[in-house]
């Protein structure tokens, strides 16, 4: 199977991804998400997961930003996990929460905690991090600061914190998807129940700018009757108003449908790019 790289270190969610899929491999930790994407490209690594997308805080534009204009890996599976998000500190600091300086973590985690910080934690100051389990790390390191992380359970086990308050989370239902990025794009993924597949598509619009042209592209998928799950424009970087549309397909690629629906969009004046086809698994 070669090495699995993932957003480290150690005790992250996208470790627990990473776990989930390729259970006994061997994982490297990279400190970010452009790092691992890379070290797939140079081969260090024969598979790359990061996070993609949240529930309560929507795409991790890092992911995105890095696959559309840096590197452009495949995207070959895709893993969903539940996220429960917990305050933890050093077992010497037990018992101080309101007396806490300041909170460390990730920014899409502070996120899903917004409610929580604001009502609990307004006095402390808020630090991003590159990673939950960095922050943990961290916390580990100065058992002399009044800090705490937020991170999971895993995380307060590998750095020997104690959980203040668990299940901080502002909403239930936290999930996120990780994907699993691969040199060749029809590479196998070992996962132990299939839930579904998807295509995802980048689609940039003709350049001259005409009424209707998204309600166009639209159509191509709709009339094949090709179910979407997501649209998501992302900035060209080019000017204002120039977007890409990321698009996921609820199917792998065929030989009829989806080549039918490029064909279209090219006709109509698009540039289309797949940026992977692959099936993904919902853990619980
Ligand atoms: O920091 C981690 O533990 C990660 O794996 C990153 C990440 C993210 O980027 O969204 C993954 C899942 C959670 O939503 C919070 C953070």
């Amino acid at each position: 199977m070669g090495k699995i790289g993932y957003l480290g270190p150690k005790a992250t969610f996208t470790h627990q991804a990473v776990q989930s899929v390729f259970p006994n491999e061997d994982y490297i930790p990279y400190k970010t998400i452009p790092a691992c994407i890379d070290a797939v490209a140079k081969g260090d690594v024969s598979y790359g997961v990061v996070p993609l997308e949240n529930t309560l805080e929507g795409s991790v534009n890092l992911t995105l930003n890095y696959l559309i204009h840096e590197t452009r890996m495949p995207i070959v599976g895709e893993v969903v996990l539940p996220i429960r998000q917990h305050l933890m500190v050093h077992p010497q600091n037990e018992g101080i929460n309101e007396r806490l300086e300041a909170v460390y973590s990730h920014p899409h985690a502070i996120a899903q905690c917004h409610k929580f910080l604001y009502q609990y934690l307004s006095h402390a100051d808020i630090h991003e991090t590159s990673s939950t389990a960095w922050a943990a790390q961290y916390v580990q390191e100065y058992p002399e600061r009044k800090i705490a992380a937020i991170a999971n359970e895993l995380a307060a086990a590998e750095y020997g914190l104690t959980i203040a308050k668990g299940d901080i989370h502002d909403y239930s239902h936290n999930h996120t998807r990780f994907v699993v990025l691969h040199k060749e794009s029809d590479a196998f993924v070992p996962f132990s129940k299939e839930d579904g597949e998807k295509t995802t598509l980048l689609v940039q619009l003709p350049a001259d700018d005409q009424s209707g042209s998204l309600h166009q592209v639209l159509s191509a998928f709709a009339w094949r009757r090709l179910n979407l799950s997501k649209i998501e424009s992302r900035p060209m970087k080019t000017g204002l108003g120039n977007y890409f549309f990321i698009i996921d397909i609820e199917q792998k690629l065929d030989d009829v449908l989806i080549p039918g629906a490029i064909s279209e969009l090219e006709a109509l004046g698009c540039t289309v790019s797949i940026l992977g086809t692959y099936a993904y698994q919902v853990m619980e």
